[in-house]
């Protein structure tokens, strides 16, 4: 044989054999090292299988458990994960297994798997992903290491902080009404709620990130289940050595075909989003998760920056952690729920407690305890099942172990969860109690034995959201339904990255409105709720009359109308103390503290508006005075507007014009003035016509209603200045010198005041509390009813002396010298954000009425005149103001 044949043979051959030994080395001696080394410690296991591990076994044994019905059990561990129940059983609670040629040391020690989890020495990095599981994540936060990490996790905890959180709890409550729109007509029929529920949280998400651009987030939220969908069924199946890389498997290539559409995809939209701000119609790239990213993207600092790549997997991230995860949740604890009549009643008891009717708010959500209890002993019996996985970065000592590099960890939760020497004999049975006491004293401060959002640094980044999101859904649905599981469910849970209903979870919703349910719920709003209201009032020292059935204190009108019957002397007090009244079976509390009356007023977020009853509605619309939030925010600059500087003194000839009708008043020598409230409600009614003619053409068409308002306000101001004028002639006589400048009109500014506060044109401002809340030494309950006795706090002895019934306008020589520097004594036009718009115009309106009066007339009192106010929208004189002129 030629020297040069035996080259051509001998290269391949050690080629080969070069190869063999490679391959003996990977698939053999390395695993035998490994296994023996642990073997010697006590950590055993089944023994390792050439190039498969324990893979056929394990795919066997699953098999063998899935085509058993395991029955009604909670007892899951060895439905999900049969391989493992049994090593466990077998080896204890530290076994090594064998991922094909990857040693996986399964840990359900909580005192390691803390330690493991905690990684304080950093020597338990994430373990490196599967080729499917790195196509769906790629450098996303759930797989990345280091200083990637660190930045990525900040934007995370950014997203999932207190206000954010907040501002995405509207987006989850309509995502939950639109579900519960599609059960409308279900009562009585069976409803499949694990899809219901895929829905609703791939919507949530999709709002959530996407914002404005959720319908392509669903798209790709599709890809990416479908990616999911490759993953699952690649997961206990080992890879040939060489070949695979030769050809890739068809399951393989769809994934990437995937991934690459995911990626054009949020490219697009990112491209859009970016359009929109170079073109200048939007001024930001969106609040949503997205619009966060795609800033980070562009940050001038280099080192908060992140690639178009880091973009795209963290919004893949941010799907995958956060849809399949509460899906499971919520099922399952509907799951439980239907089974446990018991639990459920509590859990909507508590919830109807805090939200009555009402939907949920994030103030409330943190109180609900007995759902708290419950959503805790569901991720115990159903939480994540896979186990957290890790890696041994460098050798390193865990417990009394050491173990050498590269091996992979996995901390069993689905095993420490269903641990009887942690949980007692019941383990196996759905006990929310046992977390009454909080987690710690359930776990008996052994924090490594219920980690269901996992331990240390990285622990679940959503944990709130998710919160949130169950809580609120699962609240919106007991409010409305009772609900049992239908004898069509067949108890069939998998695991996939959490544990799953196989054939999904059918229960029958019954409405809660039925007849008896109608009749608890009467008693429960006309009796219990008001009564339990009325304690904790009363107990804080606040006393009314007691609340009486369905009525309240409304009968007390009848009282109110025979006082207005009988007329009063001129300085009588006309209104009443502080108490808690009964509006039917609406607490309204009267409060004329001034420093508590300060705090409601410029709170309007927490004491918004009430809402307006049917009658006071159609009189006022949808105008300014009831709307709320962004809108109100809106139609407010508009007002502001037109009441602003310019637009008024634009509006004086128009005033001027419209008090000349005042001529066609009839001599004074005549006789006794005819009714002049009638006739100063005609003019003022002119006034306003004029200005909103001018208005109106020049803004918007539905702000017209509220001129309802100023139009009571001017009149009843003027009608009472001109009484107390009648009265007091000094005064009149000082005003009248006066006239000269209306800007200048100081009397006059005292004298109106002086009317403001004794015959004040607000009748109480009324807001509602919007959640239960601390407000200086008081606790108010949800949605009761606030009155700030504007009149009460204007006629307060303590605050105006012994002469405070008496027209006294020299008290005002300085607003903020009358009241001692207290903001809250004296509002005429409101306080706050929604203090009144038209102050300004309204007092100048008043002023020029006056002056052109006071030019032309001297006023007495009629002895006609019986003083009679009455409390309408503003406190008007009954039987109108009789003057001589
Ligand atoms: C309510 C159900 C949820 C459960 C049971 C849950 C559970 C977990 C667990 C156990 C981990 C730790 C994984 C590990 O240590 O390897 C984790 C991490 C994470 N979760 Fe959740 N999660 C839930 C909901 C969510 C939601 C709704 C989101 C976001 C929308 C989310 C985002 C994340 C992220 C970003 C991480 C990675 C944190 C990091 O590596 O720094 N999770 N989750």
């Amino acid at each position: 044989m030629s020297a040069l044949m035996k080259l051509v043979l001998l290269v391949p051959c050690s080629l080969f054999f070069i190869a063999l030994m490679k391959l003996l080395y990977d698939y053999l001696w390395i695993p035998l090292r490994i296994q023996r080394m642990l073997n010697s410690q006590g950590i055993m296991g089944p023994p390792y299988r050439f190039i498969q591990g324990n893979n056929k076994e394990v795919a066997k044994m699953r098999q063998e458990a899935s085509s058993k019905s395991p029955g009604l059990t909670h007892d899951i561990f060895p439905i999900v994960h049969p391989h493992m129940c049994s090593w466990i059983e077998k080896y204890g609670k530290n076994y090594l297994s064998w991922d094909g040629v990857r040693p996986e040391v399964v840990i359900s020690d909580p005192e390691l798997i803390r330690e493991v989890l905690k990684n304080s020495e950093k020597a338990f990095p994430k373990r490196k992903p599967t080729v499917y599981l790195n196509n769906m994540l790629g450098d996303g936060i759930l797989l990345v290491e280091g200083e990637k990490w660190e930045r990525k996790r900040k934007l995370a905890d950014h997203v999932f902080h207190g206000e954010s959180l907040k501002n995405m709890t509207p987006t989850i409550i309509a995502s939950v009404e639109t579900m519960l729109g599609r059960w409308k007509g279900q009562d009585g029929k069976e409803i499949e709620v694990f899809g219901e529920f895929r829905v609703l949280t791939s919507e949530v998400i999709s709002r959530t990130a996407f914002g404005s651009s959720y319908v392509e987030g669903e798209k790709i939220f599709d890809m990416l289940n479908k990616m999911s969908i490759i993953m699952k069924r690649n997961i206990f199946k080992t890879s040939i050595p060489f070949f695979h890389k030769l050809r890739k498997p068809a399951d393989l290539l769809e994934s990437e075909a995937l991934a690459k559409e995911i990626r054009d995809c949020v490219m697009k939209i990112v491209k859009k989003r970016e359009d929109k701000v170079m073109n200048g119609e939007a001024d930001n790239f969106g609040n949503d998760f997205l619009g966060l990213l795609v800033n980070t993207f562009h940050d001038s600092d280099k080192k908060n920056r992140i690639s178009l790549e880091d973009l795209v997997d963290e919004c893949k991230a941010f799907y995958l952690a956060g849809q399949e995860t509460v899906n499971s949740l919520l099922a399952w604890t509907v799951f439980l729920l239907a089974i446990h009549g018991d639990w459920q009643e509590k859990a909507r008891r508590q919830v109807i407690n805090i939200f009555g009717n009402q939907n949920p708010h994030t103030t409330g959500l943190a109180k609900l305890k007995i759902m708290t209890m419950i959503i805790n002993e569901t991720l115990r019996l159903y939480g994540l099942s896979n186990g957290l996985m890790r890696k041994v970065g460098r050798e390193v000592r865990l417990g009394k172990l050491v173990l050498p590099a590269n091996i992979d960890l996995m901390s069993l939760n689905v095993a420490v969860h269903h641990d009887p020497q942690l949980w007692g004999d019941d383990v196996h049975l759905f006990r929310p109690e046992r977390f009454a006491e909080g987690i710690a004293k359930a776990t008996n401060y052994n924090a490594g034995a219920f980690f269901p959002f996992g331990l240390g640094p990285r622990s679940c980044a959503g944990m709130s959201f998710g919160i949130t999101e169950t809580k609120t859904a699962l609240s919106m649905i007991l409010q409305r339904y009772s609900f049992t599981l239908s004898p069509a469910y067949v108890h069939s849970p998998i695991s996939a990255i959490t544990v799953q209903p196989k054939h999904g979870i059918q229960i029958i919703l019954e409405s809660l409105h039925d007849d008896a349910q109608t009749l608890m719920n009467f008693i429960y709003d006309y009796l219990w709720i008001p009564l339990r209201i009325q304690h904790i009032i009363n107990m804080q020292g606040i006393k009314g009359l007691p609340y009486r059935f369905i009525h309240g204190n409304n009968k007390v009108v009848k009282m109110w109308k025979e006082a207005f019957s009988k007329p009063l002397a001129l300085n009588d007090c006309i209104f009443p103390r502080n108490y808690l009244y009964w509006n039917g079976a609406r607490a309204e509390l009267v409060i004329s503290e001034p420093e508590l009356v300060k705090e409601v007023l410029r709170n309007s977020e927490t004491f918004p508006k009430r809402k307006p009853n049917i009658y006071l509605s159609k009189l006022l619309g949808k105008g300014l005075v009831f709307i709320e939030g962004e809108k109100w925010m809106k139609h407010r600059k508009l007002a502001n507007y037109a009441f602003h500087g310019e637009s008024f003194k634009n509006m004086t000839p128009a005033l001027i014009d419209s008090v000349e009708t005042i001529k066609l008043w009839k001599p004074a020598d005549l006789q006794e003035s005819e009714d002049l409230a009638e006739e100063i409600k005609d003019c003022a009614m002119k006034l306003v016509k004029k200005r909103e003619e001018k208005v109106v053409s020049r803004e918007a068409d539905n702000f017209g209603n509220d001129f309802l308002g100023l139009l009571e306000k001017v009149n009843s101001l003027l009608a009472w200045t001109i009484l107390h004028l009648a009265v007091h002639g000094d005064w009149q006589e000082k005003a009248r010198r006066e006239v000269v400048d209306i800007s200048k009109l100081k009397t006059m500014t005292m004298i109106i005041n002086e009317t403001l506060r004794l015959y004040g044109p607000a009748n109480g401002l009324m807001r509602r509390v919007r959640r239960e809340i601390r407000i200086r030494k008081l606790v108010l309950a949800a949605s009761i009813d606030l009155l700030v006795a504007t009149a009460a706090l204007h006629h307060d002895p303590r605050q105006w002396g012994d002469d405070v019934h008496l027209f006294k306008p020299e008290r005002f020589a300085g607003v903020a010298n009358a009241t001692k520097y207290n903001g809250g004594a004296f509002f005429p036009f409101g306080f706050g954000p929604r203090a009144c718009i038209v102050m300004n115009f309204a007092t100048a309106e008043t002023k020029i009425d006056l002056s052109m009066i006071l030019q032309r007339y001297t006023i007495t009192l009629s002895p006609a005149y019986v003083p009679s106010p009455v409390s309408a929208i503003t406190i008007q004189p009954q039987h109108g103001i009789q003057i001589i002129l």
